[in-house]
């Protein structure tokens, strides 16, 4: 093969994974960055971490330059190995003629079990691999029960990173589209785990890896490890089994309100905080729905009745700290120990600065209320409004019992700005569910509008 060849594999690989972020946009390779060896020379496998950066080109078919933008970059770390395993094939990355190797198959290494416990093994011994101008450094801040000889099995649920189950104690979250600087998921749980806040689980330890680009060096959080919640279940799909077999969902909200209320307490101790002004806060609602208006026809009917209902923030002082920015159901895990958080990157559409702003707690607590409304509209017939307004209730009791006036006023604010925000994620992703916050937009942009009538 050529290396032109070998290029256009790799390219694939990245562009057919389910954790590719650029579905449908065309994509170039505009470079690899491999990072040290792992393992000693003349050792099967060969294991290291590929950085892939991606560009994207201008939308031909259309003649805009929208599509294009920054590049991505995306993480794979690879097991190279002398001869192909019968069984990998869909782990098979490419087969090259490498410089130090000889002829080889790499492999994703998330798919290799030894390439796994390699990378437990380094976290243990924090270790630390450097060459020339790339580095992998591995971080160990507890190490719980772990010895090390835990088996490693790939997470088989929908997910946009992969994660390692290492035996029944710990996980692997190895972050495919990097983000230069920290991963907002480390810090939260690195800053909970000090503070002993059991709602998020124990992080042991992480890894990054740094690298030359153009002139610069950069470095970026390559995968975190944590504690693995043991016979934990999905939020979204209890809610959903209590709606089609019509039990009752509110004792489990009241019980996410008070994880959400110890969480959002924990993260105001431990990251900035500060005030901003109602009308600030509006501009940028106002800002957004314009946006959103722009990209989605059926809102722009809505649009007066929206800004009439950010406009009532006017004249409030709003508290702001780091939020998880993207709660909903799907975000939430049921355990004999009670609920559990997860996923603390916020929503994936803005920018590593938006998402690690602080905001209001109002945005985790509309993010949740939301997803209640979601659940009720996807389980047809099953008396799905009064349900959603049993867990609404108990959800805002648990979280901080009864709201003042201007509470509410912040609260229908940011349920509207959040069901805007997902107006755009559905119409991106998926179509056919874009009536569920079209729906809930309506209801507020309309009462807002009579209101004001
Ligand atoms: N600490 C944990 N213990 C057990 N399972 C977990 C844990 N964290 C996440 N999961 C499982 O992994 C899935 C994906 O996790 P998530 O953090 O949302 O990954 P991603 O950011 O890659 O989408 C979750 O839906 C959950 O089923
Ligand atoms: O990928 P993430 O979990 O970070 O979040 C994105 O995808 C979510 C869908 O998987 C999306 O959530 C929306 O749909 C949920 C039902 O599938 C519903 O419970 C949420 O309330 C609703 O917002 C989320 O908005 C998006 O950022």
């Amino acid at each position: 093969m050529t290396e032109a060849e070998d290029r256009q594999r790799l390219l694939s690989y990245v562009t057919e994974a389910r954790w590719f972020g650029g579905k449908g946009r065309s994509a170039e390779l505009t470079g690899v960055s491999a990072l040290p060896w792992l393992t000693e020379a003349g050792s099967w496998p060969a294991v290291r971490v590929e950085i892939v950066e991606i560009n994207y080109l201008a939308d031909t078919a259309t003649g805009s330059a929208a599509e294009s933008g920054p590049s991505e970059f995306y993480q794979i770390p690879v097991s190279y190995r002398p001869a192909p395993h019968p069984d990998w094939h869909f782990a098979e990355i490419w087969r090259i003629d490498d410089p130090e190797l000889g002829p080889v198959v790499g492999y994703d290494a998330v798919y290799d079990p030894q390439a796994c416990q390699l990378l437990l093994a380094q976290l243990l011994r924090q270790a630390r691999s450097h060459d020339g101008e790339t580095s992998t450094s591995f971080h160990l801040t507890d190490r719980g029960a772990l010895t090390g000889t835990e088996e490693p099995e790939v997470f088989a649920g929908q997910q946009s990173n992969t994660s390692i189950m290492f035996g029944q104690l710990a996980m692997l979250k190895v972050f495919r589209r990097l983000e230069l600087g920290h991963n907002l998921d480390i810090e939260v749980h690195e800053a909970l785990s000090r503070d002993g806040i059991a709602d998020v689980a124990k992080l042991f330890g992480w890894f990054e890896g740094s690298w030359r680009q153009g002139d610069t060096e950069v470095t970026a959080d390559l995968g975190m490890l944590v504690e693995r919640f043991k016979q934990a279940e999905d939020g979204w799909g209890l809610a959903l089994d209590s709606l089609s077999e019509r039990k009752e969902f509110a004792t489990e909200a009241a019980a996410l309100g008070r994880a959400l209320a110890e969480i959002h307490g924990a993260l105001r101790t431990s990251f900035p905080t500060g005030q901003l002004t109602g009308a600030a806060v509006a501009a940028t609602m106002a800002e957004r729905v314009h946006r959103a208006a722009a990209i989605a026809a059926p809102l722009r009917d809505l649009v007066p009745g929206l800004l009439r209902c950010f406009d009532a923030l006017a004249g409030q002082q709003l508290s702001v700290q780091r939020v998880h920015g993207d709660f909903h159901l799907g975000q939430t895990l049921r355990t004999p120990d009670g609920w559990k958080i997860i996923d603390f990157e916020g929503e994936p559409a803005k920018t590593l600065a938006e998402r690690s702003a602080p905001d209001s707690v109002w945005r985790d607590v509309a993010g949740m209320l939301r997803s209640f409304d979601y659940a009720a509209a996807s389980v047809p017939g099953a008396a799905g409004a009064e349900w959603a307004a049993a867990c609404r209730s108990a959800f805002l009791e648990g979280y901080t019992g009864r709201l003042s006036p201007e509470e509410l006023i912040m609260l229908q604010a940011y349920e509207a700005d959040k069901a805007v925000y997902e107006v755009i994620y559905e119409v991106r992703n998926r179509p056919d569910w874009v009536n569920i916050p079209l729906a809930a937009v309506a209801a507020i942009a309309n009462s807002s509008a009579a209101a004001g009538s």
